[in-house]
């Protein structure tokens, strides 16, 4: 997987087929709202789960009944690459399942 920064409209287009996330100062980020926090925690740890498979990882905020992710690609000083947006698709592939929206 190319780790090379992506521009502003590979950016966009991609998010285009995102919905829900955006760009925020200059990471992807998406907050899911879930039904009771033990379907939010749970949701964490099946992210986790993911990030470890995929050897990327965001920073996981687990609210009373949210979670909120934020991603950028350090090894590519910070920037957004398609590691981040590969993330983001297998968490909008999960989600449903966990009753997130
Ligand atoms: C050593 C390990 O492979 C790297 O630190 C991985 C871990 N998770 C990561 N997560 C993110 N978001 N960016 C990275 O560059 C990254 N690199």
């Amino acid at each position: 997987m190319p780790v090379e920064p992506l521009s502003q409209k590979e950016i966009e287009d991609r998010l285009a087929e995102l919905p829900g996330w955006s760009l925020d100062e200059g990471r992807l980020a998406r907050s899911y709202r879930l039904g009771s926090h033990v379907a939010a925690t749970a949701m964490v740890v099946h992210i986790a789960q993911v990030q470890e498979e995929l050897n990327h990882h965001s920073d996981l905020t687990l609210g009373y009944n949210t979670v909120a992710l934020s991603v950028h690609t350090h090894s590519a000083g910070g920037t957004v690459t398609e590691k981040d947006f590969e993330l983001a698709r297998r968490v909008e592939d999960l989600a449903p399942g966990h009753g997130a929206h």
